[in-house]
């Protein structure tokens, strides 16, 4: 077993850092991580062995210039048709992109977010992931599971578990053996600079901490897409200025896309692209 370095006496504490300086400690991090393999399994997305579960068309490989998701004219309906949270929308996410996507509240953000995350159904049209027509017969929880890691506002950690077995959840048993997972959520922690909080529980953490670890969990299974719905809601402006430092980070250095749901202008000013709703519809890209 390769070892990771032991950290913890040189983790800065969160306040010890700068913008700047965490976001440099969160890149050598996940520079260590890249080498640092754990049973012959990479610890990168680039290294798809870890995440190679089922693909979508295992006889279908993904080309490299493939669109992550795109939806196609797609509307969402709700109460009887009364609500439409999205009216015919058709967009492509490109791999590798970090996209914000911004508008006023009720204007259908969440709703387009869990269409991209196929949490949800769409009342009409197709989404594609990895070039491929999603529909219900395939195994989308395992799709989800290997492919798409999950940020939510109010972090949705389990309280009785502590940070590094809230990391582990995602990963699949049979997939890595119990000390590998172990090692994975321990070197992702560590990349965030949680190696000192590894068996605190939720409740004694801050928000930004537990943040960090809802971060690492939705790494845990090294996906192609990371979909955080106002992951820095629940922070002040500091504390979200860090965690969007983490984020972009950690999915620029692992080629993951990022597509990030807020009503912050300065957090969607630093996006690659902006998509703009109003009334479940585009109005800008
Ligand atoms: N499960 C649901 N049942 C009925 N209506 C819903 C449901 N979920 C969302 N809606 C409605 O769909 C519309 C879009 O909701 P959505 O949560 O996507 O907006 P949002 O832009 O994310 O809002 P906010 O910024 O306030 O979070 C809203 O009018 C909302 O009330």
């Amino acid at each position: 077993m390769v070892k990771t370095q032991d950290t913890t006496s040189t983790v800065p504490k969160k306040h010890d850092l700068g913008g700047f300086a965490r976001l440099r400690f969160v890149r050598i991090r996940l520079e260590q991580l890249s080498e640092i393999s754990v049973f012959g399994f990479g610890l990168t997305p680039s290294l798809h062995r870890f995440t190679a579960g089922t693909p979508l068309n295992q006889k279908t490989p993904v080309p490299p210039d493939t669109n992550i998701v795109e939806i196609r004219n797609v509307s969402k309906h709700y109460a009887d048709g009364d609500v439409k949270a999205l009216d015919d929308v058709s967009l492509q996410i490109a791999k590798g992109e970090l996209v914000s996507i911004v508008g006023p509240s009720g204007c259908g953000k969440s709703t387009l977010l869990n269409m991209i995350g196929i949490l949800d159904r769409p009342t009409s049209g197709q989404v594609y992931f990895e070039g491929h027509r999603v529909d219900p017969s395939m195994n989308l929880d395992r799709l989800r599971s290997e492919k798409i890691g999950f940020v939510f506002q109010s972090f949705h950690l389990v309280p009785n578990l502590t940070a590094i077995e809230n990391v582990q959840l995602p990963m699949m048993p049979g997939k890595l053996p119990p000390s590998a997972r172990v090692a994975r959520a321990k070197a992702l922690l560590d990349s965030v600079g949680l190696s000192d909080r590894l068996n605190h529980r939720p409740a004694q953490l801050s928000n930004g901490q537990r943040q960090r670890v809802a971060i690492c969990r939705a790494l845990a299974n090294a996906p192609s897409l990371v979909l955080a719905d106002e992951p820095t809601g629940a922070l002040d402006s500091q504390g979200g200025r860090a965690i969007m430092d983490i984020l972009e980070t950690v999915c620029r250095d692992s080629t993951a896309t990022l597509v990030v749901v807020t009503h912050d202008k300065a957090l969607a000013d630093r996006s690659d692209r902006q998509i703009r709703l109003c009334d479940g519809k585009i109005v800008s890209d």
